[in-house]
C-alpha cells in the first residue's frame, strides 16, 4: 500500500489553489500538511479523498482505500455513540466496534445519544469512525479541533497504532501532535498563481 500523488493541482470554486504537488506516503508513514489559513490544505485533502476532482495530476490510489474525516463529524445525533459506530461498521462492512470505543475512551458514553455530547466528545466519536472504517489510508482535516491535551495524545496514539498495523495517514493540523515520526509538507510554495484579470469590469458581470 502506497499513496502516490503526482503533479497534482487542486481548485476551489473553479480557481486553482495549489499546483504541482508530488509526494508519496508509504505503509507505516504519516505526512502532516502545514500552511497558513486559506493556503489550500482542506482543498488538497478533499481532492485526494475523492470528494472533488483534481484540476490535473494523479492520485495513485482508489478512494475505497481511504477514510476521510473533515470539519463536519458525520455524526447522527439521535443515535447513541455505540449505534453511530455500529452504523459505520455496517457501512464499511467491518467487525467489532469495541476497539474504537476503547481507543477514544468512549466506553462510558456508549449509550448516550451523540447529540448530547460535548464538542470534544463528538470529535472523539468522529475520529473513532476512522478506526471502525478498517481502511488503510486515513485522511484527516484538523482532527484535533475541540480536543483537550489528553485527547490529542489519545488521537496520536490511535494514529501510531494505525501506522504500526501497516496503515498510512495524511493530515492537516496547526498544532504539534507529538508524532515525531511524521514527515511535514508545507504547501505554501505550491500556491497557485492567480489568473490574470484582463477584463476587470467584465469580471463583475
Ligand atoms: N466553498 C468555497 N468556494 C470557493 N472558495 C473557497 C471555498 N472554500 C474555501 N475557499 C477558498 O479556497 C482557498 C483554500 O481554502 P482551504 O479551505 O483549502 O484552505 P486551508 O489551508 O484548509 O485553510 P485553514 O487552515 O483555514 O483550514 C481559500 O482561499 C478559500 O478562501
Amino acid at each position: 500500500m502506497e499513496l502516490n500523488v503526482s503533479d497534482l493541482s487542486v481548485s476551489r470554486g473553479g480557481i486553482a489553489v495549489l499546483e504541482g504537488l508530488s509526494f508519496s506516503i508509504l505503509e507505516g508513514e504519516a505526512l502532516v500538511l502545514r500552511g497558513p489559513n486559506g493556503s489550500g490544505k482542506t482543498t488538497l485533502l478533499r481532492t485526494i479523498a475523492g470528494l472533488q476532482p483534481p484540476l490535473r495530476g494523479t492520485i495513485g490510489l482508489e478512494r475505497e482505500a481511504m477514510a476521510y474525516a473533515g470539519h463536519s463529524d458525520g455524526i447522527k445525533s439521535v443515535l447513541t455513540v455505540r449505534e453511530n459506530l455500529q452504523f459505520w461498521a455496517d457501512v464499511f462492512e467491518t467487525g467489532a466496534i469495541d476497539p474504537a470505543l476503547q481507543a477514544f475512551d468512549l466506553s462510558a458514553l456508549e449509550n448516550r445519544p451523540a447529540g448530547g455530547l460535548s464538542a470534544g466528545q463528538k470529535r472523539r466519536l468522529g475520529l473513532a469512525r476512522m478506526v471502525v472504517s478498517g481502511r488503510p489510508v486515513w485522511v484527516l482535516d484538523e482532527p484535533t479541533v475541540s480536543l483537550d491535551l489528553a485527547s490529542v495524545a489519545m488521537f496520536a496514539e490511535a494514529v501510531r497504532a494505525h501506522l504500526a498495523a501497516g496503515g498510512l495517514a495524511l493530515l492537516a493540523t496547526h498544532i504539534d501532535l507529538g508524532l515525531s515520526e511524521a514527515r511535514m509538507l508545507d504547501v505554501t510554495p505550491f500556491k497557485a498563481i492567480p489568473p490574470e484579470i484582463d477584463d476587470f469590469d467584465g469580471d463583475f458581470l
